[in-house]
């Protein structure tokens, strides 16, 4: 079996470890003469790192989408991303173009699947943000079937942050924007084995929608990136951080991309959704807080009739605007600042309180600074509490997902958009531990449990290394998750890319129907 090119390990890994590290990322960001606008437009580019007896092997492969496909066949970017609009072949005739403008009003979007990596049953898939999702093989990288949300449920756009519950079924949320003007976000389930006489066709047949919320604005529904599950409850964060529908319909007429139709109100408030997983129905009080922008939500549990979640947040979209590849220049480590910080916060609503409370009160009864305040019409007002400043791309042990729990693992950054450390964060004591080394940039650190594990941080995480040192090599990181020692380190002499999210497939799961 050929498992990619083997690279030495200089340290000692867990006899325990054996699968494959499965990362996504955006590659490539220039296609003959044309440049993508932003860095989370470039196509995607499969990592994996193979543990296999104590030997590290990699490889990498640009996933083969239609995107991809279509781009290298015209030497150009031909196919829009959500911050780069691509227009036809100048060349072509005053018909062409017209009809190419129509059907860009409702356009057939992207299969560039370049944000994560999802498993259901015995297959994986790269994600994006669009109804599109690609199979592809573990183990070669090999890109395989395209599967349309949209054939089976009237789902636009779907999140990259899927759950998983304790049978491995996915439970992830998307949203219908065209589905006759009812602007809504579906929460949706598909099972992880499906019957045995059904095995041929397709497991997106079984997908069932479990919820809807009905967006606040018909034309302005929240752009939404992740969203939080607790034992019984989802949480879903309806941010003013808005799609403008109008503009978003208009867009490729007047020249613009997607992404310059994305609009942060900072006036307007931000509302809580909790559905009820039992009886799919949602919580009738209307929970909100102040503006905010968020991408990742940390873990979220039930405590003492309360909902505790906590998120990455910000106080504007400027982490969106960073990206651009106009401002990533080679002097952006110091050049590029945020102009807000991303700050892990706490929100504990309690949704079994005294109905007969004082306007004005404060309704949470747990130990947190986070508050809950009665207001004159019903509705409650949330402030959180923060946790701690400066944690991005946060990873828990997924065994406590939707629990009470001790530990974040995420990259650090400071004022400047470059992840300097690992750390790992105790929300409970607000502890923190770090990694750090002189020039090494740190990706999205994956926290794989030992199989004896007896307590939430027996693991290890793993990491890899981009250094902006051109003499050094990147690397693969293993840090012992407890102490955050570390264990050792693969030197991966080839170009690494920075990317953005991935998963460990323990080497039981990544067999595939040929082995
Ligand atoms: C990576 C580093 C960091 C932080 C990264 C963070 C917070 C990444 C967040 C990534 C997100 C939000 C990615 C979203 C991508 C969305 C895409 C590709 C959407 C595509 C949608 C399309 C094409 C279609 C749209 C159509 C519409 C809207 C029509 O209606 C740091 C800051 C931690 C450190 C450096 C590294
Ligand atoms: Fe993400």
């Amino acid at each position: 079996m050929d498992y990619g090119i083997s690279f030495l390990f200089i340290g000692q890994l867990p006899t325990w470890l054996q699968g494959i590290l499965l990362r996504n990322g955006p590659g490539m960001h220039t296609i003959g003469d044309t440049k993508y606008n932003h860095w989370f437009d470039g196509m995607a580019l499969l990592h994996s790192f193979t543990f296999k007896n104590g030997e590290v092997y990699y490889r990498s492969k640009y996933l083969r989408s239609d995107t991809y496909n279509s781009n290298i066949e015209a030497n150009r970017i031909v196919v829009s991303e959500f911050g780069t609009m691509a227009y036809p072949d100048p060349c072509k005739n005053i018909f062409a173009k017209a009809f190419s403008y129509l059907s860009h009003t409702i356009p057939e979007f992207t299969d560039n699947c370049l944000i994560n990596i999802m498993k259901t049953g015995d297959d994986f898939y790269a994600t994006g943000e669009t109804n599109f999702i690609r199979k592809i093989n573990p183990q070669t990288l090999e890109t395989l079937e395209k599967v349309d949300y949209t054939k089976y449920t009237a789902v636009n756009l779907a999140t990259s942050h899927p759950h998983y519950d304790s049978a491995g079924n996915i439970l992830n949320m998307g949203t219908s924007i065209v589905d006759k003007g009812k602007t809504k976000y579906m929460i949706f389930k598909i099972p992880s084995s499906v019957p045995e006489r059904e095995k041929k066709k397709s497991r997106f047949k079984h997908l069932e929608v479990l919820y809807s919320i009905h967006s606040r604005s018909l034309l302005h529904p929240s752009y939404y990136h992740s969203f939080g599950i607790t034992e019984n409850y989802v949480v879903f964060v309806e941010q003013p951080f808005k799609l403008d529908m109008v503009k978003l319909a208009t867009a490729y007429m007047r020249g613009v991309s997607w992404a310059s139709c994305l609009v942060f109100n900072k006036e307007e408030k931000t509302w809580f959704h909790f559905v009820d997983r039992r009886t799919k129905k949602e919580v009738s009080t209307k929970f909100y807080t102040d503006a905010l922008v968020l991408f990742h939500h940390v873990n979220a549990y039930e405590e003492d009739g309360h909902i505790v979640f906590d998120v990455i947040a910000y106080t504007d979209n400027s982490l969106y605007d960073m990206f651009y590849l106009k401002n990533l220049t080679t002097d952006f480590e110091e050049n590029t600042k945020l102009t807000s910080m991303p700050s892990c916060k706490r929100f504990v609503v309690p949704l079994q309180y005294d109905k007969d409370a004082a306007v004005g009160s404060n309704l949470v009864k747990l130990p947190s600074t986070a508050t809950a305040v009665k207001q004159k019409d019903g509705s409650i007002y949330c402030q959180p509490e923060t946790l701690c400043e400066g944690i991005e791309l946060p990873r828990i042990n997924y065994d406590y997902n939707g629990k009470k729990y001790k530990y974040v693992y995420a990259t650090e950054v400071k004022w400047s958009p470059v992840p300097t450390k690992i750390a790992k964060f105790n929300v409970q004591t607000k502890e923190m531990l770090h990694w750090e080394e002189d020039h090494c940039w740190p990706s999205e650190p994956v926290f794989v449990p030992n199989p004896d594990a007896k307590e939430e941080d027996d693991g290890i995480v793993l990491t890899c290394i981009v250094v902006s040192d051109p003499k050094k090599a990147p690397f693969l990181l293993v840090l012992d998750a407890k102490t955050f020692k570390e264990l050792g380190r693969a030197i991966i002499d080839v170009e690494l890319h920075l990317d953005l999210h991935g998963m460990f497939i323990p080497e039981e799961d990544s067999k595939t129907e040929t082995q």
